[in-house]
């Protein structure tokens, strides 16, 4: 099954995930259409990563229905992996490979056609990662694995981006580039969804955010409305 052209390409009906006695996700709904971005905020701890990782098939609801690109999470993962593009939060990296490294792996096991080198290359640029594409990433700064995971996902031009924290440590120029890969996605038809403690990028980026406070949805808004002075004020207030 694929997503039709008016099926949200990410829908989550009461999301909730528990890892033993601790509910990391306790009753998130999401609709996402397709050429949209949706912020994802909340506090350490609030649920974030959690839901990123069931949107990409890496981690299985507890209860709930969650479908990505028209694909069941719970069913179907292999499908879902297929269709997304994930920057994990953490990790992905390994240690000994080069950027170049990776992206031929990711190449490799995605079944790129013959050509993806000229992207790949033109992401590396952009990131500027092109002077270190054949250096080991274990020497690689924070902020450096952040813009090399963020190329990782976006390589493929997956049908869901889901960027876990894009921004953090990552330099104004790397900021740039991230902006710019959610901008390409969004205007080729891809739905994103972005992660961050920066409101001021999550309003930038996107066009509605949620906020997760303790596993819970407390709000669904246009991005708009967490702009300026009053947007921080109304954001803060659901904190705590
Ligand atoms: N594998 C796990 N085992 C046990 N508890 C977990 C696991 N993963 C997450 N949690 C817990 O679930 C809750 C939500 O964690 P999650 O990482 O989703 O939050 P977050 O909003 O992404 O936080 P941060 O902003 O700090 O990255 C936390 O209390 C966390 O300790």
């Amino acid at each position: 099954m694929t997503a039709s052209d008016d099926a949200p390409a990410v829908s989550v009906r009461g999301l909730r995930v528990r890892f033993g006695e601790v509910e990391a996700v306790a009753g998130v709904d999401l609709e996402a259409q397709a050429g949209r971005s949706v912020g994802l905020l909340g506090r350490n701890g609030a649920g974030k990563s959690t839901t990123m990782r069931v949107l990409a098939g890496v981690v299985p609801p507890s209860e709930g229905l969650v479908l990505v690109a028209g694909h069941d999470v719970r069913h179907e993962p292999l499908a879902v992996k297929r269709a997304v593009g994930y920057c994990p939060d953490v990790g992905g990296l390994v240690p000994r490979a080069t950027p170049w490294e990776h992206l031929q792996l990711a190449a490799r096991l995605r079944r790129l056609p013959a050509g993806w080198e000229e992207r790949a290359r033109e992401l590396l640029e952009r990131f500027e990662l092109g002077h270190v594409a054949h250096r080991i990433s274990a020497g690689f700064s924070h902020g450096m694995g952040r813009r090399l995971s963020v190329v990782l996902a976006a390589l493929h031009e997956p049908q869901v981006l889901l960027l876990d924290e894009p921004f953090d440590g990552v330099d104004p120029i790397g900021v740039e580039a991230t902006l710019e890969v959610v901008a390409d996605a969004r205007a080729r038809g891809a739905c994103v969804l972005v992660s961050t403690h920066l409101r001021e990028l999550a309003i930038e980026a996107c066009s509605h955010v949620t906020v997760l406070r303790g596993g819970s949805q407390v709000a669904l808004m246009s991005a708009a409305e967490m702009a300026g002075e009053e947007g921080a004020r109304a954001y803060r207030s659901l904190l705590d």
